[in-house]
């Protein structure tokens, strides 16, 4: 089953000097695959990630979440499409500062698909990603490592069919990146997708295909 479908998809930003990080990309997403994509700095791996869940429009070209092409839905419909299918792994940590951890949690899973609380659930990441001692200290208070263990477990918390990491194991140890990438194998394993942005090649080689962003294009198995 497709997850995530890209048609020609292209973007181009104009600030002053114009930028076209993604030339009539066409990609397909299935329950089952495990993509890395890598490349190099400012190639344009990050903006793709966010087309493919709606969280920014493309300038030309049409993304599918499941059979919905999100280029005839208004930004609200997006959202709760996204909401149900989609867990992101954002670059850039940014939780909210004002909750806990715990918090933080909590409040992904009340806006998310189920928008109940289980606190059950809760533990089990927290304890899975070595984060249960930090349950009541705010963002503010934690390592960059421990809130990059945090990002992950809001984007999993949801059981998400489809998670977009963009370099998930940025600031981790090997033993806790290899925490992250089990948790992220095991739920392609769980009837899931996963599309991975890395810059670590030992990373990549767990996925089950590996993309190369290159002049605006995606080249399936190209060298750096
Ligand atoms: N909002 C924006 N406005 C203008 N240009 C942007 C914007 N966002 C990104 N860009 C440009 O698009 C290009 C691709 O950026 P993007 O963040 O997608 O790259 P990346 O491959 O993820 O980089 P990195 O590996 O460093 O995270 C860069 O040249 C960047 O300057």
């Amino acid at each position: 089953m497709t997850l995530c479908r890209l048609e020609k998809v292209s973007k181009t930003y104009a600030m002053g000097e114009v930028v076209c990080p993604i030339n009539e990309v066409s990609l397909t997403v299935d329950k089952g695959d495990f993509l890395a994509i890598e490349g190099p700095s400012g190639t344009g791996k990050s903006t793709l990630l966010y087309i493919m869940c709606g969280l920014l429009r493309p300038t030309g070209g049409d993304v599918f979440l499941k059979d919905e092409n999100l280029s005839s839905l208004p930004d609200t419909k997006v959202t709760e499409l996204r909401g149900d299918l989609v867990g992101f792994v954002f670059q850039e940590t940014n939780l909210l500062q004002a909750l806990t951890v715990e918090g933080n949690l909590r409040f992904a899973q009340s806006v998310g698909k189920g928008k109940k609380p289980d606190e059950a659930k809760i533990s089990r990441y927290l304890e899975e990603l070595g984060l249960s001692s930090r349950r009541d200290f705010l963002p503010g208070q934690l390592s960059v490592g421990q809130r990059r263990r945090l990002i992950v477990a809001r984007a999993l918390i949801n059981d998400p069919q489809l998670i977009l990491a963009d370099e998930p194991t940025n600031d981790l140890d090997e033993m806790w990146a290899g925490k992250v990438m089990a948790l992220l194998t095991g739920a392609v394993g769980g009837g899931g997708a996963v599309v991975m942005v890395t810059h670590n090649p030992q990373w990549a080689e767990k996925a089950t295909k590996r993309y190369l962003m290159q002049e605006g294009r995606l080249v399936e198995n190209g060298q750096i």
